[in-house]
């Protein structure tokens, strides 16, 4: 059989999986993508992921708004017709798939293998019957939704993130399993557009990997809309279609009725059809073995994205490509370092987070300050309603010799994750607290936060000494 030879493999056309690919093209390598077919091309991220529940996180927002201007005097009558807002999705979809899918891949040059990737030797790969090799090979293959099993769920009408954005009736009670961002954005969009929701979640924190200081918050807010919550709580069984016995934190039993259920309890990794041990890649713990490098124990194979294990974002999978790309270039080889990861969940209010954890600040022994401030004397969130917000920063100690910086922090409010970039910035760039606290910020933008913060902090530095300094000042130079 005739065997296709490549600079580089990309196995799965995802966040990825693309990012890898199409800067090695452009760079002017030979690259072969795989993808499973056309329609799995952009990955989850595209087909059933962010750009899906994001335009459903849009029109919810609206439907929203639109009721919340009744009480200002407008009528709102009828109910949201879940065809057009499927609908909608679709066609958000389809218009990015003009500049993801096979031909325009190929168009750039690209040579596109549609079918299951599968390993026959250490750099080699068969897709379709066809054989291909290739000096370098990345796995790129993502997650999937984790089913959930327990007794008596072949009964019910079961969504996950691979259903959800088909739905053809907008349930009238959804019970969601799983309060991870996955859970609680849905949740949101079905509550805003009809659905009584409630959510079942294992852990005792929704979005456990987030400070408590601002998830409480939001647990608030979204109780507010209605959502009901059932923390350290477990689905025992259902006891038909509509039914579930729902052993709560008490130890008691209750049960729920329900017309759908929707899961999202977690990924797994995307596997099943590579047969790593051909290429000699070891396999632990339901995960590839990897160095800090995100190579396998085959050295020419690496793992990228959601398959290797680590944060499962768009932008870890795009930063997982950047490192792979830059130690294939240079000498210089980097680890996978995730200390200026950013993450915000699309529920409104938005919870975004940077940098290092409090916990993880903790763990390193790094010392450190932790400043919260509240929305409440803030002239937007006044007029704009959302003085429930916070911020929370962590900064590094500073002296006289030594800039006071950023090390992380996170923030609850409308529009957070675009709030918080400034932050980042000064976060990845390494700059003092006080390139927020000098900049001139127009009135009434609601970034004004962030400088509110760390004025708090600079307004610190007027200890008794430096305040008699100052009147010596104003004696003299006024
Ligand atoms: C509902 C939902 C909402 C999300 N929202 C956000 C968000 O707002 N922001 C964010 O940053 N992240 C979000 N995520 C996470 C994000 O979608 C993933 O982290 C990201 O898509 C991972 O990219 P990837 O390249 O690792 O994998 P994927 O994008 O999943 O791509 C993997 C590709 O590999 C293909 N594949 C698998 N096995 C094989 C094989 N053997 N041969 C050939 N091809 C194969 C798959 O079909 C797929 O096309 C969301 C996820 C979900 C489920
Ligand atoms: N805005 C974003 O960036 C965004 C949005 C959606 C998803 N994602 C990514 O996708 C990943 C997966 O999301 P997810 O929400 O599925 O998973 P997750 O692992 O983040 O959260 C799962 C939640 O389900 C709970 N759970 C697990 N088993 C359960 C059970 N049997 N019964 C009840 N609750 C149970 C856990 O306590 C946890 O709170 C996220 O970690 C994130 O990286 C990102």
């Amino acid at each position: 059989m005739e065997k296709h030879e490549f600079d580089i493999i990309v196995i799965g056309a995802g966040s990825g999986g693309l990012s890898v690919g199409l800067f090695m093209n452009q760079a002017g390598f030979k690259v072969l993508m795989v993808s499973k077919s056309d329609l799995s091309i952009g990955g989850d991220c595209l087909n059933d992921g962010c750009v899906p529940s994001k335009a459903l996180i849009h029109v919810a927002k609206i439907v929203k708004q639109a009721r919340d201007a009744e009480q200002f005097g407008l009528t709102l009558t009828g109910k949201v017709a879940i065809h057009k807002v499927i609908g909608y999705i679709h066609s958000k979809q389809a218009f990015i798939r003009t500049h993801e899918d096979a031909k325009w891949l190929r168009d750039q040059g690209i040579t596109v293998a549609l079918g299951n990737a599968s390993f026959t030797g250490k750099n080699e790969i068969k897709v379709d019957g066809q054989l291909y090799s290739g000096k370098k090979i990345v796995i790129a293959t993502g997650s999937k939704p984790r089913k959930f099993k327990v007794k008596g769920i072949e009964k019910v009408k079961y969504y996950d993130n691979e259903s959800i954005f088909h739905l053809d009736n907008l349930p009238e009670k959804v019970l969601c399993i799983g309060g991870g961002p996955i859970g609680i954005e849905i949740s949101q969009a079905l509550s805003r557009l009809g659905s009584q929701v409630t959510i079942v979640n294992h852990g005792a924190i929704i979005l456990e990997h987030d400070d408590l200081a601002v998830t409480s918050i939001l647990l608030n807010q979204l109780e507010k809309e209605n959502i009901e919550f059932l923390l350290e709580a477990d689905v025992s069984c259902f006891t038909s279609s509509t039914e579930a016995v729902i052993k709560l934190k008490s130890g008691k039993a209750i049960t729920h009725q329900f017309d759908a259920i929707f899961v999202a309890i977690g990924r797994e990794l995307s596997l099943d059809t590579l047969d790593l041990a051909k290429a000699k890649i070891k396999f632990d713990k339901k995960q590839i073995v990897k160095d800090s490098y995100l190579r396998t124990t085959n050295k020419n194979v690496f793992v990228c994205g959601d398959v290797a294990g680590d944060l499962q974002f768009s932008h870890a999978a795009e930063f997982h490509a950047r490192t792979i790309l830059n130690n294939l270039f240079s000498p210089f080889k980097k680890k996978l370092n995730n200390k200026n990861m950013s993450w915000v969940t699309f529920t409104d209010p938005e919870l975004a987070t940077f940098g290092l954890s409090e916990k993880q600040l903790q763990k390193q022994h790094t010392k450190y300050r932790r400043l919260e401030k509240t929305f409440a004397e803030d002239d937007r969130a006044v007029v704009d309603h959302y003085t429930y917000g916070k911020l929370v920063l962590f900064v590094s100690q500073g002296s006289l010799f030594k800039k006071q910086k950023l090390l992380g922090g996170t923030m609850v409010a409308p529009n957070a994750g675009e709030l918080i970039q400034e932050l980042i910035l000064a976060n990845t760039s390494n700059l003092s607290v006080k390139a927020i606290f000098n900049k001139i910020y127009p009135y009434p933008v609601a970034s004004r936060v962030n400088q509110g913060l760390i004025t708090d902090l600079m307004s610190e530095g007027l200890t008794p000494t430096i305040k008699i300094f100052l009147r010596k000042a104003y004696q003299i130079f006024s």
